[in-house]
């Protein structure tokens, strides 16, 4: 195991894998209390957060969607799995922060403005969830996935493409980073080995857990 610990200042870009970069303390902490109160609304419905179930077993990671509905292997407009309600839309202000986060990671200025995401799955973890080692591949489209990060430290599992054993890295993202899954990593294995308790930054907003955003673009049409 391999531990990626560059010495970074925040907002300073690096490149864990090609295409991989991470950029420390992206959110500023005013940004991520907002985004803390934007996910209690949220997680208000019309779809609650849930743990979704993968052959028959609940993960231990809660989720809430946006735009659409992310379901093991597959996504809907409606949670049929929960409630059958409509998910929230996707919205505008996430597209802009998420083009935001591709220019500030140094894409050119076409991608930039071509980037346009219309799902969100926003987790929560708490002091004892986990996310195994898997790859974001239910989407059609291979755009850029952009994650936030928000509360505790996490210690964020970033592997290859091939499976879900090693060569990986082990890099601690913290309230406030930005992670972006682009070009050769884009179907990387990732997953969260654990999350350090009482690690959020003071005025992040969220007292104990963590929530992870990550944009992506479907490639589905209604
Ligand atoms: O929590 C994270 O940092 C990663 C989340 C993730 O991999 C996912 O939702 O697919
Ligand atoms: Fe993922």
């Amino acid at each position: 195991m391999t531990l990626f610990t560059p010495d970074l200042g925040p907002g300073e870009r690096s490149e864990p894998g090609p295409g991989a970069i991470l950029i420390p303390s992206w959110l500023n902490l005013e940004q991520q209390e907002w985004v803390v109160g934007q996910f209690r609304c949220w997680t208000q419905g019309p779809v609650p957060i849930r743990a979704a179930k993968v052959r028959g077993h609940e993960m231990s990671v809660r989720t809430v969607c946006l735009g659409w509905h992310w379901q093991p292997y597959k996504y809907t407009r409606e949670a049929t799995d929960v409630n059958g309600a409509r998910v929230l839309p996707f919205p505008d202000w996430m597209v802009r922060l998420g083009r935001r986060a591709l220019r500030d990671a140094g894409y050119p200025e076409d991608q930039v403005n071509a980037y346009t995401p219309d799902t969100a799955l926003v987790n929560y973890y708490d002091a004892s969830a986990r996310l195994g080692m898997h790859q974001d591949k239910d989407e059609r489209s291979l755009a850029p996935v952009v994650s936030l990060s928000v509360g505790d430290d996490c210690t964020f599992r970033f592997g290859n493409t091939e499976h879900r054993g090693k060569p990986y890295t082990d890099l601690r993202l913290r309230s406030g980073d930005l992670f972006i899954f682009g070009g050769a990593s884009r179907l990387a294995y990732h997953g969260v080995t654990r999350v350090h308790p009482c690690t959020a930054a003071d005025g992040c907003g969220l007292d104990t857990g963590r929530i992870n955003i990550t944009m992506r673009t479907t490639g589905l049409t209604d």
